[in-house]
């Protein structure tokens, strides 16, 4: 038996998505309890690791929230993508934001325009305007450290979660992808809101938990981590992760 939050008890059975026959099948340690993947039909989302995220001078830096953990993240993800990668597994990275001329970010007709801090602080500090999460501006691009490979998937999102207005779905159908694995930040606001997106889909979502960041106070993190534990999918670590996957390299 396992003990939760709150004293819950679940059986520790492992969660079965695919076969064990799966020639590509390992169980990853997770809570609530072990799920079983293949390497055959899960892919690693790699959530918003752009320059916005998790570069200083970056929007959300600018705007006032913690990025000091970001590069020790982007450190940890790039370790989820070697092993990923080595196993045969589809990585696809996610960006957020909006064509220059900001019309997918909507007008105040649209709760975007009144919730996104990115356009919040842009109107709050006029010579910063044009400079957030703009196609084709240094905000918008990924991380210098965590730059895609040949293969690997970008989607462009316009909102947080990457299951709205987006190929995300579609790509990940095509591939017969069902378990997700979750890295990226911030865990809080996309990386939740696309998990339990995923979950309404019939995705497995399990997230990284050292391979995430979240913005704003540390009872945000906690709560993250307890509704995917609890209500949305598996919690996971890169240590694990990197146990689990190695087996399948093919190097
Ligand atoms: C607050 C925020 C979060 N984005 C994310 N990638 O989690 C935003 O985009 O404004």
């Amino acid at each position: 038996m396992l003990h939760l939050h709150n004293s819950v008890r679940v059986n520790q059975s492992i969660v079965d998505p695919v076969p064990a026959s799966d020639p590509r099948a390992v169980v990853l340690a997770a809570r609530p309890e072990p799920i079983r993947l293949s390497a055959g039909s899960t892919a690693v989302i790699v959530v918003d690791m752009q320059n916005a995220y998790a570069s200083r001078g970056g929007y959300v830096d600018e705007a006032g929230f913690d990025i000091a953990p970001a590069a020790e993240v982007a450190g940890r993800i790039g370790q989820v993508l070697d092993a990923a990668r080595a196993a045969g597994m589809p990585i696809v990275f996610l960006q957020n934001g909006w064509d220059a001329g900001y019309v997918e970010a909507g007008t105040p007709a649209s709760p975007n325009w009144h919730k996104s801090n990115a356009l919040k602080t842009m109107r709050a500090r006029p010579e910063l305007a044009g400079r957030f999460l703009a196609r084709g501006g240094w905000d918008y691009e990924l991380v210098d450290v965590l730059r895609p490979a040949p293969g690997d998937i970008r989607v462009h999102k316009p909102r947080y979660s990457a299951f709205f207005n987006s190929q995300l779905d579609s790509i990940l159908r095509a591939r017969g992808i069902r378990t997700l694995i979750f890295a990226g930040i911030a865990s809080n606001v996309c990386v939740e809101s696309t998990l339990r997106d995923g979950f309404h889909l019939e995705y497995f979502g399990v997230l990284l938990e050292d391979a995430t960041h979240h913005l704003g106070p540390d009872f945000t993190r906690e709560a993250t981590l307890y509704n995917v534990e609890k209500f949305f999918g598996w919690v996971s670590t890169v240590a694990d992760f990197r146990r689990a996957v190695g087996p399948l390299s093919r190097e």
